[in-house]
């Protein structure tokens, strides 16, 4: 493994045992291209693992005697994704920082783009459901549709990025380093990020991609993560506008009018990137 890492992908999971092995050799061979504008070695995985107990550990292991450049770290007194994802961050080597999901609903094939991204002027890099050549699985149900749009709406007034939902973003080490009582609960550290470290609308690129299925296991978004979402909200429009509640219904009731007609538009078909066929390096 080289001593220098440039690049780290932060990966939260919990019971993820059967996805692990596909996500990490497919992140390493998607970086192994020929084409690929950054090299593998540059590239350390960490999973942030909440003691799923479920073999997890022992399919890094393996892959680390491989040679992969991946570790885990297992959480025993903590629990949660943001907090997870905020570890990973905290852990990394690497001054660019990539966040993504274990269950292989974000493509590794976009990995090296989105690492390659990240500079001093594109602070972040969000992978986006919206917009020119993006969108979600067809299987992806319709309720799941509906949850997301509605809470991309709301997130309206405190950011431009197009999909702060989303759980495939990037990052600068220095404007992590910024952020300030990061909020350990919930699914929306993305959204979290955006605003605590004063990310402004010019330092954001996004990379349209095509939200996939989830492979193995199951979702663990419930009706007590939504619920945090709302919470969350809150104490983002607090934090962004320290407007009084009777403000921000107002403000939230216009943008829900405004919003209506542009999220019933249709979406273009996805971007076709090849599945790697790396030369298998790591
Ligand atoms: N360590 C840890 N990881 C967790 C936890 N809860 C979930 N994860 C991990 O976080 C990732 C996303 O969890 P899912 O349960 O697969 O989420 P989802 O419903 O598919 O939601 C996805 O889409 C949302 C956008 O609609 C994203 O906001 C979200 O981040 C995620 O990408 C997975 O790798 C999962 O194992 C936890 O408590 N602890
Ligand atoms: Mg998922």
């Amino acid at each position: 493994m080289s001593g220098i890492i440039d690049y780290t992908i932060v990966v939260p999971a919990y019971k993820e045992a059967g996805n692990l092995r596909p996500l990490v050799t497919r992140i390493f061979a998607a970086l192994s291209r020929i084409d690929s504008p950054v090299p593998a070695y540059l590239v350390e995985v960490i999973i942030v693992d909440d003691n799923s107990r479920d073999g997890s550990e022992q399919v890094v292991q393996s892959l680390q005697q491989e040679g992969y450049n991946v570790r885990i770290i297992i959480r025993t007194t903590e629990r949660g994704l943001s907090s997870a994802v905020v570890r990973g961050f905290q852990e990394a080597q690497g001054d660019n920082m990539l966040c993504m999901d274990a269950d292989l609903q974000h493509p590794p094939e976009y990995v090296p783009q989105m690492l390659a991204t990240l500079s001093p002027t594109k602070q972040f890099v969000l992978g986006t459901r919206y917009g020119g050549g993006a969108g979600s699985d067809e299987g992806w149900p319709l309720y799941r549709r509906v949850i997301s749009n509605g809470a991309r709406m709301l997130a309206l007034p405190l950011t431009s990025a197009s999909d702060p939902m989303s759980g495939f973003f990037g990052i600068r080490k220095e404007s992590f380093l910024k952020a300030r009582n990061l909020n350990p609960h919930g699914f929306k550290i993305a959204l979290d990020l955006l605003v605590k470290a004063h990310i402004q609308s010019t330092a954001i690129a996004e990379v349209p991609f095509t939200f996939g299925l989830r492979s193995i296991g199951e979702s663990k978004l419930t009706g007590k993560v939504m619920m945090r979402y709302l919470e969350h909200l809150a104490e983002l429009y607090w934090f962004s506008y320290h407007a009084p509640i009777a403000f921000v219904l107002l403000l939230l009731t216009v943008i829900i009018l405004f919003a209506w007609h542009y999220f019933t538009r249709t979406v273009e078909a996805p971007v076709e990137i090849p599945i790697s066929k790396g030369r298998g390096g790591h």
